[in-house]
């Protein structure tokens, strides 16, 4: 009988109210169409005779510019909402929570080191979520054999880890960062219980750091020369190697009344120079494929077979299914073999070894069954395409194990290596708004904003996005998706187009958009027609050669995969490129901001690094304007939203919008107050703000324009993108010079010789040499004043050089700290040519 008990509300949406920040958006724009009137008034009015300055007409477009990007923002800010999440509502509905599959990205051993990836990894082992509804797979695209021994050490650890945490309620559960501080002491210290945990404390502690000690001496050469495990990687070069799949930790292994914690599999997958890799959207696309065969799952009490192969699909009467425990599949085989002959019985006995290899730890399978013999066969038992009625034919509630190795978790959870759960209900909270609207299609994915741990004061990189992170953008990391979503699925709208829900997709189309594995066309087909709750399943180790299979580098030739399906290519933020997809399919999505916050990240320190990770950012952001994938084409052709449309030109026209300067007096004032008040508002420091100013000066003069000019080429078929992997903050060699100066003094601007310092350098030696000849002017031609500059100038160039102070403070500095001479002399050379330039024109 159905319960007729109300569910208590998962979530609730709260709209923020910004009256004040409203009119002064307002308030701003008057001015601005104010100016753009009088400039627009002052250039077309003379009619073309005497023509009007060209740096009339240039300021005229400035200001246009600056204006339709003042719209767009306010677009995007007008009216927010929160989201308050209560999991605690949870606890009644556990039954009902879905299956996750958490996906941890890392791609180079020496820039992202594998004890912080471990850390990453330990801190989701430990979430409060039920175990076996879980698996963690990690992606190495740096297909190192120290990084997968370092899981393997953290999987062995986690045995201790887990329930330690449990046990104790800990907080963050990222063993760094927890042990970087002092055990949380109770309110009665003198306690049992107190006494206990400080006991349980130092010896986790104490087993943590033998951990650190084994991961950081570890050393890739005598791991490979010890086999075992690390054979495969014996011959394996980073760009060219078969797959390496390894499960570290199969969930099925735990006896009753473990703890538990979730599966963890390592997954390098194939790589070869012929082949494009697809940079972070393939490794993703891999998992996803993969993954979708290997899903845990309880083992099945009972196995239904029935022999459906071409052959005999046509029999009359059908044939039956047949229940066999698992521990008699000779008599299974033996049974089906005397109705219907040998070949069916081999088949079916291949499905059957396949679902039962869990079982033979104990024991339980015959040896004669030889497991997993031809999945292709085992395929053709299982399902008949010809019919495609597989799934209607098998008894309800046994269908998802019986289709055991086709199935998946329908909620997927994507984060960077270096970014750990720091909120151990983040899953609980995520699951409030997977499974709290009454229709799906408000959230096919649930993102949480990306913070930093560690983060140096006062933001002095002005890469931690405090202010900028509000909003709709799937972020490449701390996100959860429906997988659905991700296999490019429509959302059913009931509201929107009565009659129009689209039916399942028909085997034919799955497998031109899925490609030839039979196994994950089906496997799609039970996430598509089903819903959250479908039950994961399991039988990791026998499914490792199918996953295999779809982890080749030549798999998603001629499919959908990078388009349509999964994460979209053709850009290095494939996140945000990603995530306009799922939007420009109706889908909607919904932010969530939990204290404390659900993931924490690290920023890159160091200018190499931030104006890197700026650039690489650029490229990407202006390889999707420049693309088919433009938002404008989107909302026209496909059902993006016009003010979702509006939103993505804020992300992808940010790097072109540099506004402060360009306009008069009042404009520049109120803009700045009016950013200085969106800083404090997110209470971050006047520092923060003045530093985060700067940097978006520094980065648009750099990074930007650099990324701008590899888009054109790219656009041109001159050269291609590469993402370059940022520098992770733990990863700098301590005992180096550049180590010992960074630790000196953290937020201070370092420089090297790539070309992106040359335009910033170039720019802050062309304004003081302007202060310097202005000033010079002054005082030589007082009085002449079309000799003399005016005070407008005097301000902009000292707000520029204030601007590009970290460059002024690098023409003195030693070491990293220091421009390189080259830098200088090219940058020289390019302020003699603008000089010159401007002197003839
Ligand atoms: O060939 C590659 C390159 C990168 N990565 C992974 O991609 C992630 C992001 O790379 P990182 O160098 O850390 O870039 P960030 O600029 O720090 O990342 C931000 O920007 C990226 C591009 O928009 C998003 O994918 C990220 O989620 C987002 O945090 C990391 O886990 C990498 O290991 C791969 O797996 N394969």
């Amino acid at each position: 009988m159905a319960s007729t008990k109300k569910k208590l509300q998962l979530q609730e949406r709260v709209p923020l109210g910004r009256t004040a920040w409203k009119l002064a958006d307002l308030a701003v724009l008057s001015l601005l169409l104010a100016l753009l009137a009088h400039r627009a008034t002052s250039v077309l009015g003379s009619g073309g005779d005497p023509p009007p300055p060209w740096h009339w007409l240039a300021a005229l477009v400035c200001e246009g510019w600056f204006t339709l990007m003042w719209l767009l923002n306010m677009n995007a800010k007008w009216s927010p909402v929160r989201f308050d999440t209560f999991p605690e509502r949870l606890a009644e509905r556990m039954d009902e929570l879905p299956a996750v599959d958490m996906f941890v990205t890392t791609a180079d051993p020496e820039l992202e080191p594998p004890l912080v990836t471990a850390n990453t990894v330990l801190s989701l082992l430990a979430v409060d979520y039920p175990a076996h509804k879980l698996a963690c797979y990690v992606s190495d695209d740096g297909c190192s054999p120290v990084t997968c021994y370092a899981l393997r050490e953290a999987a062995e650890f986690a045995r201790l880890w887990v329930p330690f945490c449990k046990r104790h309620g800990v907080g963050v559960r990222a063993p760094s960062v927890y042990f970087a501080s002092d055990p949380e002491r109770g309110s009665s210290p003198a306690d049992d219980e107190q006494a206990e945990f400080l006991r349980d404390w130092a010896a986790m502690k104490s087993e943590y750091e033998k951990l650190v000690t084994r991961i950081e001496n570890a050393d890739e050469a005598s791991l490979v020369r010890q086999g075992g495990d690390f054979a495969e990687f014996l011959d394996a070069e980073r760009k060219n190697h078969p797959t390496i799949i390894k499960v570290l930790w199969d969930n099925s292994k735990s006896t009753p009344g473990d703890v538990g914690f979730p599966s963890l599999i390592y997954v390098a997958r194939e790589k070869n120079p012929r082949y494009h890799h697809h940079f972070k959207a393939g490794a993703m696309n891999v998992l996803l494929a993969a993954v979708s065969h290997s899903a845990p799952t309880p083992l099945p009490p009972a196995i239904w077979l029935r022999p459906c192969t071409p052959l005999l699909a046509g029999l009359h009467p059908p044939p039956e299914f047949r229940r066999f425990a698992p521990s008699s599949l000779r008599a299974a085989r033996q049974a089906i073999s005397a109705a219907y002959g040998l070949p069916a019985a081999r088949q079916a006995a291949s499905v059957a070894s396949n679902l039962c290899a869990a079982h033979q730890a104990a024991g339980a399978a015959s040896a004669s069954l030889r497991p997993a013999a031809t999945h292709r066969s085992a395929t053709a038992c299982r399902y008949s395409p010809s019919r495609q009625r597989w799934a209607a034919d098998v008894p309800p509630g046994l269908r998802t194990r019986v289709s055991a190795l086709l199935t998946n978790a329908p909620i997927m959870l994507n984060v960077d290596c270096d970014m750990f759960a720091n909120n151990p209900k983040v899953i609980l909270h995520a699951m409030c708004l997977l499974m709290g609207f009454d229709d799906e299609v408000h959230s096919g994915f649930v993102q949480a904003p990306q913070k930093f741990y560690g983060a140096i004061k006062d933001d002095p990189f002005g890469n931690q996005m405090e202010v900028k992170f509000k909003g709709m953008f799937y972020a490449g990391t701390g996100c959860f998706h429906r997988r659905k979503v991700i296999y490019g699925v429509q959302p059913a709208i009931r509201d929107l187009e009565p009659g129009k829900i689209k039916g399942s997709p028909s085997y034919k189309e799955l497998h031109a958009k899925l490609g030839s594995s039979r196994e994950l066309v089906d496997s799609s087909r039970s996430i598509i027609s089903g819903n959250l709750f479908s039950a994961p399943i399991a039988n990791i180790p026998c499914r490792i050669e199918a996953a295999k299979e779809v982890s080749a580098c030549n798999y998603e030739h001629h499919t959908c995969w990078g388009h349509e399906v999964g994460w979209v290519y053709g850009s290095l933020t494939e996140d945000i490129l990603t995530g306009q997809r799922i939007h420009s399919a109706a889908w909607r999505s919904a932010y969530f901001d939990t204290d404390p916050p659900a993931f924490l990240g690290s920023a890159p320190t160091g200018g190499p690094a931030s104006l890197t990770q700026y650039k690489r950012w650029t490229t990407g952001l202006f390889e999707i304007l420049l693309s088919k994938n433009n938002p404008i084409l989107s909302s026209i052709l496909e059902r993006l939203e016009f003010r979702q449309c509006l939103g993505y030109l804020v992300v992808y026209l940010w790097p072109a919008s540099e506004p402060s300067f360009i306009v008069p007096l009042a404009l520049f004032l109120m803009c700045n107050i009016y950013d200085f008040m969106e800083y404090m508002d997110c209470r971050v420091s006047a520092r923060a703000w003045w530093n985060n100013h700067r940097m978006q000066r520094i980065y648009s003069a750099s990074a930007w324009i650099l990324a701008f000019l590899t888009v054109l080429l790219k656009t041109l078929g001159l050269s291609e993108t590469v993402f370059e992997v940022t520098r992770n903050d733990q990863s700098k060699p301590d005992a180096s010079e550049a180590g010992a100066e960074a630790a000196a003094d953290s937020g201070r601007f370092t420089f090297d010789s790539s070309p992106v310092f040359i335009l910033p350098t170039a720019l802050t030696i062309l304004n003081i040499v302007a202060i310097a000849v202005g000033a010079w002017r002054v005082v030589c031609f007082a009085g002449a004043a079309e000799f003399g500059p005016g005070a407008g100038e005097f301000v902009c160039c000292g707000w520029m050089v204030l601007c590009f102070w970290p460059f002024v403070r690098g023409f003195v500095g030693k070491g990293s700290y220091g421009i390189p001479w080259s830098v200088t002399l090219k940058a020289g050379m390019l302020v003699f040519a603008f000089v010159h330039f401007c002197r003839r024109i």
